[in-house]
């Protein structure tokens, strides 16, 4: 009902839908991560969908609660363990398109109809972290 709380939920839908699994950068110098040697030229793997369910960095992470990202929620969230549309100068161009549109299609979605979880749907979400999710449509 209150349209600022949108960013949060579609936060929290990356968050636990992270579609891109993974982001991919090439190291400029060797360098020296934990001890462990990165030569020059290597490419390193970030595991977004890994990385996005770090109880390290996430509280509950598995649980939908669009709230964690409120300022007045008092949960901090690290930068770097959230980064569904990657990060720094080669991050999604169409970034901010893709969540105006998500934002449309999610309010024209609540204007008509109501959602709510149900046993005997034929409608299931699919989901590395949810199992047995089901929505009911109703007019
Ligand atoms: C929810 C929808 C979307 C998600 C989750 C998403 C996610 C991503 C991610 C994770 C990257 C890699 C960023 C990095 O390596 O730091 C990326 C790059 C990119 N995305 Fe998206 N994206 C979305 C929608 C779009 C749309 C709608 C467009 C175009 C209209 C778009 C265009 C691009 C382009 C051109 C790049 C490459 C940027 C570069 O290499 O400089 N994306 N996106």
């Amino acid at each position: 009902d209150d349209l600022s709380n949108l960013e949060y939920l579609d936060h929290e839908s990356m968050h636990l839908f992270t579609n891109v699994p993974r982001l991919n950068r090439m190291c400029k110098t060797p360098v020296q991560v934990h001890g462990l040697n990165i030569p020059e030229g290597t490419i390193v793997a970030i595991p977004l969908n890994i990385v996005h369910m770090h109880p390290r960095f996430w509280s509950s992470p598995e649980k939908f609660r669009p709230e964690r990202f409120s300022k007045d929620s008092g949960e901090e969230v690290n930068p770097y363990a959230f980064m569904p549309v990657g990060l720094g100068p080669r991050n999604c161009v169409g970034m901010r398109y893709a969540i105006l549109i998500v934002k449309l299609v999610l309010v024209r979605l609540l204007q008509s109809y109501s959602l709510e979880t149900c046993k005997d749907t034929m409608v299931r979400v699919y989901s590395h972290v949810l199992s047995d999710c089901y929505l009911k449509l109703s007019l």
